[in-house]
């Protein structure tokens, strides 16, 4: 480690760095503590690398808080994505790398911003698994799924909510028939949409149904979704899971 973070009984962070040179930052990035602990850890690099121009300074995030916050939601409600990118783009990173995030609206807002992919990954899980079909659960997924499914010449079923007479229905395009599932999507909260997905793909025949996520929040309903899903495959990037029903990949640089 490069530098330390020290807390105060009051809840203040405060940071000493402890190596001089270029710098490279690896956070979670899932609480405002987080992002604060990185700016002090980058200001106190300031002031020890005034005169020394050519240290570069560099930002991984690989949970980014509020990510799925890309737009002011409802007329006088705030903005949060955008906040927090200020706040990030006011520590003034040469490079700031962001883990998978829900929408390329993040890489817009934090400036000198590069994209950490996911595929690695997935292709640990689809080789683990053995040559699954891969499952996008909605549009927004859509696309980068394909992209996976192209570099690893795996087929892809893409599947949606849709509203059949105003209520939702998941409608599944492609055939399941007998081949194992590996359902892959950016991040957890609840996995809702997943267990009912889960359900769908078995009953048009899939004989196992596996979930990719990044980000494995499971804020709620994780015990549920072992009522339709064989096992879960994700990272660390948002807290550490013990549990033989998930296999996580670890982090560098997080514990
Ligand atoms: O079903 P839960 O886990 O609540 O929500 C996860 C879904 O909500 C979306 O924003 C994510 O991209 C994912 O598709």
């Amino acid at each position: 480690m490069q530098y330390e973070i020290k807390k105060f009984k009051d809840g203040q962070v405060a940071a000493k760095i402890i190596e001089n040179g270029n710098i490279h930052i690896k956070i979670r990035g899932n609480s405002y503590e987080g992002l604060f602990e990185a700016a002090a850890a980058k200001e106190a690099w300031d002031a020890e690398n005034a005169i020394n121009k050519s240290a570069i300074a560099e930002l991984t995030i690989y949970c980014l808080i509020g990510q799925r916050s890309d737009r002011r939601f409802n007329k006088g409600e705030s903005f949060d994505l955008k906040l927090i990118c200020n706040f990030i783009n006011s520590m003034k990173f040469d490079k700031v790398y962001i883990l998978h995030p829900h929408s390329p609206i993040s890489l817009a807002l934090i400036n000198n911003s590069e994209k950490i992919s996911h595929f690695s990954f997935v292709e640990d899980a689809f080789n683990k698994i053995g040559n699954p079909i891969l499952v996008s659960p909605d549009a927004g997924a859509y696309k980068t799924t394909h992209e996976i499914a192209e570099k690893l010449n795996a087929d892809l079923v893409p599947s949606n909510k849709v509203r059949v007479n105003g209520a939702p229905e998941i409608s599944i395009q492609g055939d399941v028939k007998g081949k194992p599932c590996l359902i892959i999507d950016d991040l957890a909260d609840g996995g809702r949409t997943f267990k009912f997905l889960a359900e769908a793909l078995k009953l048009q025949g899939a004989i196992k149904v596996f979930l990719y996520v990044t980000h494995a929040q499971f804020n709620y309903g994780f015990e549920e979704l072992k009522e339709t899903i064989d096992h879960v495959y994700c990272t660390n990037s948002y807290k550490n899971i013990d549990d033989e029903f998930v296999t996580q990949f670890k982090l560098k640089g997080i514990e």
